[in-house]
């Protein structure tokens, strides 16, 4: 299949680079943000290539607020700024003012004594222990999906099916709520707060807080409308049940047990972030994974043979995740080139020197990019190769923490991590079982970076039965 990727590596042109837009020499200046909005578009593609194998780097952000910033791309700077810090390095007010207005005081927006009140309470249900329960309707909701996959005549959008599955999951396991009928719905609301980052950005960058508030409010107003129907209806759901079961049945009640009742507004906050950041970056990591197993069809058996050698054909239990060592590195060498969240950005509260080569200025916004460190030019070997062995044995062990950053770190890491591998390789051994997956527009992939990183286009994909043993 002829690739527009492989035109990337002119020293070995046999060998196959997945899609990467490919980087300016120079830093686009702020008159390029200005006149070229395109640029923010995709922030990844704007990137410059020595960017790639910088340490760090100030940047200018925009005007307002001093638009001072410096990547951090070096692992022992990440943790520092991650873990050991953390407190001199909350969230940057830019990226709360573009998620805020959707989200509000959520777990993922929330600060202070709200955002510990509310971790402590959804903790339990997402460590690794309890999520280990929500397996067996990983691997039934997996099942229905590979179903509906293969009942498809011809090629059908591929994407949407892994949106339509992660929602399912989510609902049952998070919000108690069927959310059959929303798929659609909620998806559209999705994508069309996404194809807006561009405007968020540049009102973040360049408008003062009052103006830039106002701004973004009134280009996510329509698709906080649209959250607020799903949030409340599922919030009807959960009271009717009157069980204690999922998170948000357990929010709820303990919440009104520690005497702090939560208010609709509240719920509906933690609704919305958990029915966003819960389906939409695991489907963009199955999507980017089918796109990689169709560009590398080799993995495909691989991880069909090793599949078949654990279970011989059965169903999938939480029992065999241990020895699926294979399928996991597929799903995390896919995060490694595809990180869901492909930007984090912070602001320094104080002045902080995190190694002797890089200081922080208080006042500066920090941005770490998981894009940049998974490809960086001296920590990784072939950094742009699709190469799951580097998740396996010696080279995974010896590897420094945080140069592998999907989840993020430290105190605000992603609270969903352990659920989203789980599901992701239940899933992903779910199909192997039974199909093979090709992408049949794999030549058109582009990564787009809109808050998440998608795929610039629809995958389209053929999925054909497997018979057993082939
Ligand atoms: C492959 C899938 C996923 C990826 C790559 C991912 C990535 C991330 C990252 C990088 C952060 C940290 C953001 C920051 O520090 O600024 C985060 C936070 C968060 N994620 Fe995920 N996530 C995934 C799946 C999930 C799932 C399945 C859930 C819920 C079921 C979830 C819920 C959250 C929440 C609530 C936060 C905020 C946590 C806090 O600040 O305390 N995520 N995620």
């Amino acid at each position: 299949m002829a690739m527009r990727a492989e035109r990337f590596d002119e020293e070995a042109p046999e060998i196959f680079i997945p899609a990467r837009p490919v980087p300016p020499k120079e830093a686009p200046g702020i008159g390029a943000a200005v006149f070229r909005p395109q640029l923010l578009a995709n922030l990844i593609a704007s990137y410059p290539e020595f960017w790639y194998s910088a340490r760090s780097c100030p940047f200018r952000v925009g005007i307002a607020r001093g638009g001072r910033g410096m990547l951090v791309n070096d692992p022992d700077a990440i943790r520092r700024i991650l873990v050991s810090d953390a407190e001199h390095f909350p969230k940057d007010d830019n990226q709360l003012a573009i998620l805020k207005p959707l989200l509000g005081n959520g777990l993922l927006t929330a600060e202070g004594a709200t955002w510990r009140r509310n971790r402590k309470l959804a903790a339990p249900i997402f460590q690794h222990s309890s999520v280990r329960d929500f397996a067996p309707l990983f691997v039934r909701a997996a099942e229905r999906s590979a179903r509906r996959a293969l009942e498809q005549q011809g090629f059908f959008p591929l994407d949407r099916e892994m949106t339509k599955l992660t929602l399912e999951i989510i609902g049952e396991t998070v919000l108690s709520a069927n959310l059959e009928d929303d798929i659609d719905g909620i998806s559209h609301t999705v994508t069309s707060v996404l194809d807006k980052f561009p405007a968020m950005f540049l009102a973040s960058a360049f408008l003062p807080g009052q103006l830039r508030n106002r701004v973004i409010d009134t280009v996510v107003r329509p698709g906080r409308r649209a959250l607020d129907v799903f949030a409340r209806r599922i919030i009807d759901e959960a009271r009717k049940s009157g069980e204690e079961t999922t998170l948000l049945q357990r929010l709820m009640v303990s919440q009104s047990k520690a005497g702090h009742e939560m208010t609709l507004d509240q719920v509906r906050d933690e609704v919305a972030t958990f029915l966003l950041a819960g389906h939409e970056t695991t489907a963009t990591t199955m999507s980017w994974v089918w796109y990689l197993l169709t560009v590398h069809p080799e993995w495909q058996e691989r991880l069909y043979e090793e599949v078949w050698a654990v279970t011989e054909g059965r169903r999938l239990t939480i029992d065999d995740v241990p020895a699926l060592v294979e399928t996991r590195a597929v799903i995390e060498e896919a995060l490694r080139l595809y990180p869901p969240v492909a930007n984090l950005m912070r602001r320094a509260i104080k002045t902080t020197e995190l190694t002797p080569d890089i200081t922080i200025e208080r006042g500066q916004t920090v941005l770490i990019s998981p894009w940049l460190l998974h490809r960086h030019r001296f920590f990784w070997r072939e950094p742009d190769r699709f190469d799951p062995t580097r998740f396996l044995g010696e080279e995974a062990a010896t590897r420094p923490r945080h140069l592998y950053i999907p989840f993020g770190g430290g105190p605000r890491i992603c609270i969903g991590a352990s659920f989203a591998l789980l599901e992701a390789v239940l899933i992903l051994a779910t199909f192997m079982q039974r199909a093979r997956v090709k992408v049949i527009n794999a030549d058109q992939v582009m990564p787009q970076a809109r808050i998440v990183l998608r795929p610039n286009v629809a995958l389209q994909a053929v999925v054909t039965p497997r018979r057993p043993g082939g």
